[in-house]
């Protein structure tokens, strides 16, 4: 689906109401002028040198705002972008009310639309059905809203608002929890949400305080998330305690360290994994049966373990077998059988390896277990 136009570029008519848990307002815009006027502002440039509008102002893109200050800086940022440079596409505000925080939850959504009302811009909400699980679950919930309302009103962006500090508190977080490369890596800028729309975050480079600073200039208002002060989340309590504390004792330095690591880190990742691409098309052999993987062993021997293991999980991700199971020692394990020094066996995820042919002809044979 293309992306849907009318006059003003934003969505047709009939798009305005299509299903019972979502609401498409789309509203004149008020006072349109002083809520659009290009200010110049740093903040504006900013955001505007990270995410040039001419990449997105003939397309749709779905605005995550929460009611926050970042993301609501982000939203009076790309509207006053896009009044300054009009295009084809659209803004559209995209809000989903986890209903974790009772009235409170209730007010980030009033905020979101008094202010889509006030800028003129369509917003699109959904709630969640029943209490999420954890975080997990509800970030799953919302990413779900986002593809879903992507799709139907074809949006060729969602644009989010993670902030530097945001990119320095996950990559600790992972590092602590045991994350590898790809993790330290942080939250990438782009990452496809589906074949027809990508995720952005074009404040990855900024600061929460740069985004506060200039809610002030405007003079607007924003939403706290009061389950931020609770320390019970272990995230919580890294970014309110530790921290600061980390600051405090090494300056403010520390930040920009942890941002160059994981640029580094990123920037090894994409390498390793166009190599291990390169390597599983050399060790890639006919499955022969319906689900299979067949590896030829030799390259995956004579390569690097780093490389080797890489491949052995390419190869498992394109089988679209759950990787949620396999811990480092699992992906060691498949190594070193195909490698020969281990014999075959059965791996997580009711999956079995075994071990086929002898010498320069082996090759390993990954296949779900019978009956699963
Ligand atoms: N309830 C929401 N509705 C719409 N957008 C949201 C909502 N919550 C978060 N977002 C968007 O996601 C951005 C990041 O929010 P937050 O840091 O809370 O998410 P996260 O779960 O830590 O990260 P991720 O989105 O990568 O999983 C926000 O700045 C905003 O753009």
């Amino acid at each position: 689906m293309g992306p849907p136009e009318n006059a003003m570029g934003w969505l047709p008519a009939g798009n305005q109401r299509t299903q019972e848990t979502h609401t498409v307002l789309s509203h004149p815009p008020r006072d349109s002028e002083a809520c659009f006027e290009p200010t110049g502002d740093p903040f504006e440039r900013a955001v505007a040198e990270a995410w040039p509008a001419a990449e997105w102002r003939d397309v749709n893109v779905l605005v995550a705002v929460s009611g926050g200050g970042d993301s609501l800086a982000l939203m009076r940022a790309l509207a006053s972008l896009a009044r300054a440079r009009p295009g084809k596409g659209g803004l559209i505000v995209a809000h989903f009310n986890h209903a974790l925080r009772g009235e409170e939850s209730q007010g980030d959504q009033r905020l979101v639309a008094s202010l889509c009302s006030q800028l003129g811009l369509p917003l699109e909400t959904d709630s969640a059905q029943g209490e999420a699980r954890s975080e997990e679950s509800a970030r799953d919930e919302r990413y779900a809203f986002f593809r879903a309302a992507a799709d139907r009103l074809g949006a060729r962006f969602v644009a989010t608002a993670h902030t530097a500090d945001d990119q320095v508190e996950t990559v600790l977080f992972r590092l602590l929890r045991g994350a590898g490369l790809g993790g330290a890596a942080g939250t990438p800028r782009c990452r496809v949400l589906s074949p027809s729309c990508t995720v952005v975050r074009p404040m990855l480079g900024l600061q929460g305080a740069d985004a506060l600073a200039y809610l002030k200039r405007l003079g607007q208002d924003h939403r706290h998330d009061s389950s931020n002060d609770s320390r019970h989340f272990t995230r919580n309590w890294l970014r309110g305690e530790l921290l600061p504390q980390i600051r405090e004792r090494m300056g403010e330095g520390v930040d920009e360290a942890v941002l160059r690591f994981a640029e580094q880190a990123a920037e090894a990742q994409l390498f390793i994994a166009a190599e291990a691409a390169r390597l599983l098309e050399l060790a890639q052999m006919p499955a022969g049966s319906p689900g299979a993987v067949r590896l030829a062993c030799e390259p995956l021997s004579e390569a690097s373990a780093l490389l080797a293991r890489e491949a052995i999980k390419l190869a498992w991700r394109r089988a679209g077998w759950p990787e949620g199971a396999m811990a480092a020692r699992h992906w060691a394990e498949l190594l070193a059988i195909a490698r020969g020094d281990s014999a075959a066996s059965d791996m997580p995820g009711a999956i079995h390896a075994l071990v086929e042919g002898r010498g320069g002809r082996r090759a390993m044979v990954l296949a779900p277990k019978r009956g699963q």
